[in-house]
C-alpha cells in the first residue's frame, strides 16, 4: 500500500479505522450475486443511463448528513431508474453500516455494491452483497483479494485512479473496473481522470466512472469516454438541500446521448 503521507488526512483516518475493523465471529460468506453486467444491459435496453446510485449518509466532503432510512433512499433510487445500488458500510466517516446494506439488499432486486475500505480477506465475511469494492491503491495483494472475493460469490469492483493502477487491476484479473475521478490525495474531483484512463481499458471489462458526476453534461461526457455505468453519490443524496432522491436519480438516468434529444425533464 502507498504511504499514508500520500493521502488526504481524512483518508488516512479512514484507513486507520479500516485496519482496526475485524470480522471476528462472522462465518464465511457465500453469496449468489445478482449480475452487474446484466443489470447494466437491462437499463440500457430500457433506454436508461446505467447509474449505480449510492446510499451515502455523509462523507468527509459532504455538506451535511442525511438521516433518511437507507431502504427508503434505495427504493427511491430504483424508482428513479437506478440500475444498481451502492451502500456505504463504513461507519465512522460515511455513516454507513453492514446492517443498512442487508436491509437494502432484501428490499430491492437490483445488484447492491458494498462500498467500504476493505484491506484484508476476513473483512469480506461481514455481510452479503452482489459486488464488493476493492481499491487498488490500498490493497497489498490485489490478486489474492480478487480471488478471495470471487470464491465467496462476490463480483469484485476494482477501483483505480491512474494508468499504473489500471495495469495492477488488469494483472489481478479484474473484469469490473471503476475509475475514481476523486483524487484521494487531495479529495479534488476531475472528470478528466476517467477520460485519461478509459482509453487504455481492454475490451471485455465492465467500466464504471466514479465520483463527481452531477449534471446531464457530466453524464454525457463520461458515456462518450466509454463508461458502461456511472457511480453517483453526492448529486443524488443532495446532502445540504435534502432534495428528492427519485428526481435526482431520474435526472441522470434519463439523459440522452445528445442534448437535443434529452428526455431528462420528462417524468
Ligand atoms: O466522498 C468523499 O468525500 C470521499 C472522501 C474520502 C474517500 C472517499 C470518498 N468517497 C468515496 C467514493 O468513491 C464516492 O462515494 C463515490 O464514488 C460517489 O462519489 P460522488 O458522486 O462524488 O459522491
Amino acid at each position: 500500500m502507498n504511504s499514508e503521507t500520500e493521502v488526504a488526512p481524512a483518508v488516512a483516518s479512514i484507513l486507520a479505522a479500516a485496519r482496526e475493523r475485524s470480522a471476528d465471529g462472522h462465518d464465511r460468506v457465500s453469496v449468489a450475486a445478482r449480475s452487474i453486467p446484466d443489470a447494466i444491459e437491462r437499463a440500457a435496453a430500457d433506454g436508461r443511463v446505467p447509474v449505480i446510485a449510492e446510499v451515502k449518509p455523509t462523507s468527509p466532503t459532504a455538506d451535511g448528513t442525511r438521516d433518511d432510512d437507507p431502504v427508503d433512499l434505495a427504493e427511491a433510487m430504483v424508482d428513479g431508474g437506478a440500475a444498481a445500488i451502492s451502500v456505504l458500510t463504513e461507519p465512522s466517516h460515511f455513516g454507513g453500516s453492514p446492517e443498512a446494506l442487508t436491509r437494502v439488499r432484501e428490499a430491492v432486486d437490483v445488484p447492491v455494491l458494498r462500498k467500504d475500505f476493505l484491506l484484508r480477506e476476513d473483512q469480506l465475511d461481514v455481510v452479503e452483497a452482489d459486488l464488493v469494492l476493492l481499491i487498488a491503491r490500498f490493497v497489498d495483494d490485489l490478486g489474492g483479494l480478487v480471488t478471495a472475493a470471487r470464491d465467496r460469490g462476490f463480483q469484485p469492483l476494482v477501483e483505480v485512479h491512474d494508468r499504473a493502477e489500471l495495469e495492477t487491476a488488469i494483472e489481478a484479473g479484474a473484469d469490473v473496473i471503476g475509475v475514481n475521478n476523486r483524487d484521494l490525495a487531495k479529495l479534488e474531483v476531475d472528470l478528466g481522470t476517467f477520460e485519461s484512463v478509459s482509453a487504455h481499458v481492454p475490451d471485455g471489462v465492465t467500466l464504471i466512472a466514479e465520483s463527481g458526476i452531477s449534471t446531464p453534461a457530466d453524464v454525457r461526457r463520461m458515456r462518450e469516454a466509454g463508461a458502461d455505468a456511472l457511480l453517483v453519490g453526492s448529486a443524488i443524496m443532495d446532502h445540504d438541500a435534502e432534495g428528492d432522491v427519485t428526481e435526482n436519480t431520474r435526472r441522470l438516468t434519463r439523459v440522452a446521448a445528445t442534448e437535443e434529444t434529452d428526455t431528462e425533464t420528462q417524468t
